[in-house]
């Protein structure tokens, strides 16, 4: 389905200790993760909060197990703090991601977020910004685009639960509001799925703007809850909201024929964060990892 070479799998360690919630996983060692994620078949992976952050380090580690540094998250602090503040966090990010050899970098606007808050209800209380907070967002991410352009790089935007850009609606006025050329899209199907977005309209209309992708799959019936018991996204996370592609309810089958027929070339990341002691993510690496082979061929 996929030409030779185009697409990299990997494959997130939040799986194994999560980012957002160390205690998740807490015990699961860097070294254990990352030779699970080899063994499982995966080439990359993302920088979890365990990775050695000197490059020379992490690259000795990554290269015993054949393994590469596909990006990593920035959180951008955009409409509530001054840009150089971002700004100067932003080129230390940069610079790391561009000397392990990644040439994407994920942002994503905290600005408000809900998203590490372990009590606040989901889906009614995510910010809505204000029109000068959306200038804001628009205007900071053009420059870090042109900062990341300086060393042949990309951001890549993250829409996801609890920010203020969630929903197709958010997503539509960002990719407006910025410059095409220095402001690419992330798409993350768990994220799109759990706000009730249909990700394959996400997907068609914005093809040629992205430039990573993140796989996860989402638990429906988890979901339902999280609306009804009023969760917050960390609550939704530790339940089991999330899971791998093949274990939940998205089809992935139009998807990666959209993708396949496209010009999208880069990584596919796995990522799905669940609580380890419930899920044990060097399973749950080969159930995805087999997945992905039966459905797109990889
Ligand atoms: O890309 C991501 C990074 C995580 O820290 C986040 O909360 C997760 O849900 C995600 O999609
Ligand atoms: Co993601």
């Amino acid at each position: 389905m996929f030409k030779e070479g185009v697409i990299k799998l990997g494959i997130a360690p939040i799986a194994w200790t999560n980012d957002d919630m160390p205690e998740l996983g807490g015990e699961n060692t860097f070294e254990q993760c990352i030779s699970e994620m080899a063994l499982a078949g995966f080439k990359g992976s993302e920088v979890g909060n365990k990775y050695p952050r000197d490059v020379k380090v992490l690259k000795k580690a990554l290269s015993h197990r054949r393994l590469e540094i596909a990006s990593a998250w920035f959180s951008t602090y955009l409409t509530t703090k001054p840009l150089e503040e971002t700004v100067s966090a932003f080129i230390n990010h940069r610079d790391f991601l561009h000397a392990m050899g990644a040439s994407v970098i994920v942002v994503s606007e905290q600005g408000r977020s809900i998203q590490g808050l372990m009590d606040t209800p989901l889906f009614d209380e995510k910010p809505q910004f204000t029109e000068d907070e959306w200038q804001r967002l628009a205007l900071g991410l053009n420059h870090l685009g042109m900062l990341a352009k300086e060393k042949d790089m990309h951001i890549v935007y993250h829409h996801h639960m609890g920010t203020g850009v969630q929903t197709t609606s958010e997503i539509d006025r960002l990719m407006e509001m910025t410059d095409p050329e220095l402001v690419h899209l992330l798409f993350d199907t768990g994220h799109l799925v759990f706000s009730g977005e249909n990700p394959l309209y996400i997907l068609k209309k914005y093809l040629p703007r992205i430039k990573h992708v993140h796989l996860k799959d989402v638990r429906r019936d988890v979901v339902e809850a999280v609306k009804a018991k009023k969760w917050s996204f960390l609550q939704a996370v530790r339940q089991g909201v999330f899971t791998v592609p093949g274990d939940g309810s998205i089809n992935f089958e139009p998807i990666f024929e959209q993708l396949a027929d496209s010009d999208y070339t880069g990584w596919f990341v796995v990522e799905a964060e669940q609580d380890p002691a419930v899920a044990n993510p060097f399973e749950y690496a080969l159930k995805a990892r087999q997945f992905i082979r039966e459905k797109s061929g990889l």
